[in-house]
């Protein structure tokens, strides 16, 4: 009890001292802030004053110093303004430092050292300016891996000198709140586990939160790791892929100062805005700027230059929906869709493509022969044996560029021969000079024009009609295709193909197959620079999109997270990330596996499992909740009933999200105009803005991702889900659920249940 009561008084001192420090460092960098505002302000007076008279002619050359005055007025106050946003960020931290400065302490004794150091771990780190003492080490710093990966006893850390050993003689957990010391604990995995439980137990927020204070052993590898180029996880619906992805960006952003990454160097590619606007808070709570993130379909827009594009979300409607309504595709136009786009994302359609851009020069590009002054000046025989021979290490567009290049230069090494001949026709006619001077120069424009036209019709590509040449052909298509094992429904998906390119718009396959066409053709630099990359939900993706991703961002590494079991309209396997291993073929890859599941109950998850294949093994963290159960009504009637009833009892339990999930859309919006009226309800849609409080309907593949305190499962009936995709669609659903899981369906119910 003494030793408690030591202790405790030890940690309410050492929170002083530390909020103490933090409140001082906090009033300098107010006063700071304040002076630099100042500063600026004067800074941009002197600079308008001094320059502003000579501004007006500034781009005149003869007023070249003046630019060097405004230049030296400008970059002091650029440098001000850097110092005044550095000097916010860092307010912003030592307040939230002051609301809570550290959640955790090990106690470290270093090998070789008598001594143990108590080491205090918080969001951010706080020093001590005279004795240069870490009194808070951030989450991210190399010591604070021991509390992730370590309890009592030897441990380790990688720091960037090299390996540290030492040993664990406490592990300590506190909770401070607005500056208090609420309540800390010594932890061991018993009480680490309680702690844990009881914050999953909690209700879900309406935005995704940091996990900081509980980041697991496993988790924290993958977050750390600097070593893999190409980082792969697949973990299971719930057991952190997000937070790990958000948090490891969140580490690349502070690594070292030589590695520290810019928040425009990294990229997230998000399964859509939903999601975005569902993670968008995780970085600037760890205190860090927010990252560039994409959706896939803004990939396709960016490329190619068109906004008539059909979504996943669209495609996944059609699918899905039931026959019976303007949104969905008939039975057979479904079956041709699913086995469309199995084919344009495969590796082998990558293939046909590439031999396909290959065999452009020797097909499809209309090289001619180009006069000049009635001359051949470029026979178009040599022309296409230059592109042949040309470096291919360069895109076809960047060689026929090239090609232009030089052809005009030939025409321009003749130019003053003709204008010379232009002059004498100008001197022998002088009566109206100007005119005539006038005449010549209009006519060499109108003869660079023709001749640049005929030039760029075999040097410029329209990569959308060389497409739709790949399917006008067919017996072209298949002597492409030679020695290639095709899908038994080419025929089918050639002809779909064809059709559906003489449409207006593009369906989502074609511009994912058009992208990668384009991007091999004529590249698209814009993302070059950008150093990782990190895909959420990659069981959405198939071979051609990870293509993509290599030809837009060829410097990057990348951190690829998914979990093959939720995909949707579509089965995959492991083999996946031997794919996309080989794509990336990057010097380092690694798979890891996350099997442990901390949003769901025990119960939920054992639920959920049933839609899985018996060998996969999920693995709950023990908390305990009811039971799903599965109501069957009557008619559409009773099932609102029962649906209505369920919500009020979730209310009055105290669950804030309530997640009503539909398979498509447009059962959703059947299902929103029966209970709108009874009910405080949303129907969410792709692009709202959102906060998930209160109670939704939302199609299952824009669930994806999300979570609810309690799901409904709205129509678990035979006609809803039945097939093999049907079951993963299930999974998905039901592991949305933190608390509460209930199925409900009219008439059959479904087999998978
Ligand atoms: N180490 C952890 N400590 C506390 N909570 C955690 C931890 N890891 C994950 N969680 C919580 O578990 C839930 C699921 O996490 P997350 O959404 O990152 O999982 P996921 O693998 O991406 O799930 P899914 O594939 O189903 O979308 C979230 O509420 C998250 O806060």
């Amino acid at each position: 009890m003494e030793r408690d009561r030591l202790d405790q008084d030890f940690e309410i001192r050492r929170l002083e001292q530390v909020l103490a420090l933090a409140r001082e460092q906090l009033d300098c960098a107010l006063q700071k802030s304040e002076e630099n505002k100042d500063a600026i302000i004067a800074a941009k007076l002197d600079m308008w004053e001094d320059t502003s008279r000579s501004i007006s002619g500034l781009w005149n050359m003869d007023n070249f110093h003046e630019l060097v005055e405004l230049s030296q007025y400008a970059n002091p106050v650029s440098e001000r303004v850097s110092d005044y946003e550095r000097d916010a960020a860092k307010i912003l931290a030592l307040k939230r430092l002051l609301y809570s400065p550290y959640f955790a302490r090990i106690d470290f004794q270093f090998a070789g050292e008598e001594a143990f150091e108590n080491i205090y771990i918080g969001r951010s780190s706080l020093q001590d300016g005279l004795t240069r003492e870490m009194v808070v080490y951030d989450w991210r710093s190399p010591i604070a891996s021991v509390f992730y990966r370590f309890g009592p006893g030897k441990a380790f850390y990688e720091s960037p000198g090299g390996k540290i050993t030492g040993e664990v003689h406490l592990k300590r957990q506190y909770e401070i709140k607005d500056g208090k010391l609420q309540y800390f604990f010594d932890a061991d995995i018993q009480i680490i586990d309680e702690f844990l439980r009881e914050l999953l137990s909690q209700n879900a927020s309406p935005k995704m939160k940091t996990i900081v204070e509980t980041i697991q052993k496993d988790q924290d590898m993958v977050i750390r790791d600097l070593e893999t180029d190409l980082l792969m996880v697949q973990g299971a619906a719930g057991s952190g892929k997000t937070s790990v992805a958000l948090h490891r960006a969140a580490y690349l952003m502070y690594q070292g100062l030589a590695a520290k990454l810019a928040s425009n160097e990294i990229v997230i590619i998000s399964p859509n805005t939903l999601f975005e606007q569902y993670i968008a808070n995780v970085l600037p709570e760890l205190g860090e700027k927010n990252v560039h993130s994409l959706v896939f379909e803004e990939i396709f827009g960016k490329v190619l230059q068109t906004g008539s594009i059909q979504s996943r979300n669209q495609y996944w409607e059609g699918l899905l929906s039931p026959g019976q309504n303007d949104r969905a595709l008939s039975y057979n136009d479904k079956k041709l869709a699913k086995r469309s786009m199995a084919f344009k994302g495969s590796g082998l359609f990558a293939e046909i493509l590439r031999r396909f851009i290959k065999d452009l020069p020797y097909r499809w590009l209309p090289f001619a022969d180009i006069y000049y002054d009635g001359k051949v000046v470029a026979d178009r025989q040599l022309l296409k044996a230059k592109i042949l021979k040309g470096d291919q290490e360069f895109l076809l567009s960047v060689r026929l560029k090239q090609l232009e290049a030089s052809i005009l230069q030939i025409v321009h090494e003749l130019r003053p021969s003709r204008q010379e001949k232009l002059k004498k026709f100008i001197q022998a006619k002088p009566e109206h000079e100007f005119e005539w001077k006038e005449v010549a120069r209009r006519l060499s424009i109108l003869e660079s024009t023709a001749l640049l036209k005929k030039i760029r019709r075999f040097t410029e590509l329209d990569c959308q009609e060389l497409y739709r040449k790949l399917f006008s052909d067919k017996s072209y298509f298949y002597h492409l295709a030679e020695g290639l094992e095709l899908p038994d429904c080419m025929e089918e998906i050639l002809d779909f193909t064809r059709e559906n390119l003489q449409k207006d718009g593009l369906l989502y396959d074609d511009a994912l197959a058009l992208t990668f066409l384009h991007i091999h053709i004529k590249g698209y630099t814009a993302y070059r620079d950008i150093k990782q990359v990190v895909v959420d939900e990659a069981q959405d993706y198939d071979p051609l999109h990870f293509e993509i991703l290599h030809g837009l961002f060829p410097k990057a590494h990348y951190t690829i997270l998914g979990d093959i079991h939720q995909t949707i309209g579509k089965q995959e396997d492991s083999a996946r990330y031997e794919q996309i291993g080989k794509i990336f073929a990057k010097p380092k890859s690694t798979l890891v596996t996350l099997d442990k599941s901390f949003r769901s109950t025990k119960e939920i998850l054992t639920y959920s499992a049933r839609f899985l294949d018996q060998s996969v093994k999920l693995h709950p963290f023990g908390r305990s909740g009811d039971t799903p159960a599965v109501f069957a009504a009557s008619n559409r009637a009773a099932l609102t009933t029962l649906l209505l009833a369920e919500m009020n009892t979730c209310r009055e339990m105290g669950y804030q999200s309530i997640g009503l999930i539909c398979k498509t859309e447009y059962d959703a919006l059947a299902l929103y105009e029966q209970l709108k009226d009874q009910s405080d309800i949303q129907l969410l849609k792709g692009d709202v803005q959102f906060d998930l409080n209160g109670v939704f309907l939302i199609p299952v593949y824009l669930a994806k991702g999300l979570e609810f305190d309690a799901v409904l499962i709205c129509e678990a009936d035979q006609g809803h889900y039945h097939s093999t995709d049907d079951q993963n669609l299930l999974y998905v659903a039901c592991t949305r659920a933190l608390h509460r899981l209930n199925l409900f369906y009219t008439g059959e119910i479904s087999p998978l249940l």
